[in-house]
């Protein structure tokens, strides 16, 4: 069966047999249909995680580019620890008295089964695939605490230097509801030691390390040298991550408003059980674009889009 199709449509497709190839690229749905790879003839690979449309594996040639946990679960049974988890409705823990507050931290979008909706048109040297989460797809506990109509479409696109994840959030409903939504990338680095953050200067930022206080940037270039747990409100659209001055990085983000930067360092990592190796803390920095310093609202009938593209630079 072809993974093609024009539009994304509600229902799921027949995962047990599909795989296509073009000229430039493949896609390919594991035997166990769990996983879904995306491959370019130019030698770049991504896997995507039925399991919360978790991207697992960004390669370029033989290099991952994202840091996964060796101890993370990857059967659906718990959160993907690494990759790019997506964090919807709800960014942390649900603040008590909002229409969120029932659901887990970071919400379900990460921990529901979603539906490869099909390959979408794709450009020149590149391929794009597309999966769908709504309302009617939700297991009934996870309705029954935020019972909205929504619909996610959530596409990621391979390119030869780059990964893109854009997610477009509708509201088929009578109802408005408000959400935060945010790509939660753990990047995979050489050493945390040696490594620079930059486009965040003179931002505010809430400190999660320090009880949620507000502070303000004073770094062009951000060293993490201790757990680091900071949300950058309405942050610039390119954050580069370097080593030394070669630049290893670029988030770039559309529609989003905030950046999250989470490293929980030695003594943070003891608390996380799914995270092996203890060590791996000093090879990966999570540089998470998102809207998460304020609620999005969306009301009925509208729709919104957010994305990122994440470049490496090899
Ligand atoms: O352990 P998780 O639920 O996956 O959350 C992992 C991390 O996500 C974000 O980066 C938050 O800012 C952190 O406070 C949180 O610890």
């Amino acid at each position: 069966m072809a993974l093609h199709k024009k539009k994304p449509a509600a229902l799921g497709i027949d995962l047990a047999t599909t795989q296509e190839s073009s000229s430039h690229g493949s896609i390919q749905v594991s035997d166990d249909s769990q996983f879904v790879t995306l491959s370019l003839a130019s030698g770049a690979s991504a896997k995507v995680l039925l399991y919360g449309a978790t991207v697992v594996s960004w390669k370029i040639q033989d290099r991952e580019l994202l840091w996964l946990s060796s101890a993370s679960a990857l059967d659906g049974s718990k959160a993907v620890r690494g990759g790019i988890p997506l964090v919807f409705p709800v960014f942390g823990p649900p603040p008590a008295g909002t229409a969120v507050e029932k659901l887990a931290q970071h919400g379900f979008a990460r921990t529901s089964k979603w539906n490869l909706l099909g390959r979408a048109e794709d450009e020149e040297g590149s391929v794009r695939v597309e999966f769908g989460l709504s309302s009617d797809s939700l297991d009934e506990e996870t309705k029954a605490k935020w019972p909205y109509a929504f619909g996610l479409i959530y596409s990621v696109t391979l390119r030869e230097n780059t990964l893109e994840t854009k997610i477009l959030v509708q509201n088929p409903g009578s109802e408005a509801f408000d959400f935060n939504v945010l790509f939660h990338t753990y990047l995979r680095i050489p050493d945390v030691s040696t490594i620079g953050v930059q486009g965040l200067n003179s931002l505010t930022y809430r400190d999660k390390t320090l009880g949620g206080s507000e502070h303000q940037e004073s770094s062009e270039v951000i060293k993490i040298t201790s757990q680091t747990d900071r949300v950058y409100k309405s942050a610039p659209d390119a954050i580069t991550v370097s080593e030394s001055d070669k630049p290893l990085y670029t988030v770039t983000k559309t529609g989003l408003n905030d950046v999250v930067l989470w490293n929980p360092y030695s003594d943070g990592v003891e608390k996380i059980g799914d995270w092996e190796p203890k060590e791996g803390y000093k090879n990966m920095v999570c540089v998470e674009a998102g809207s998460v310093a304020s609620w999005q609202t969306l009301e009925p009938e509208a729709t919104w889009e957010g994305g990122v593209v994440h470049k490496a630079h090899l």
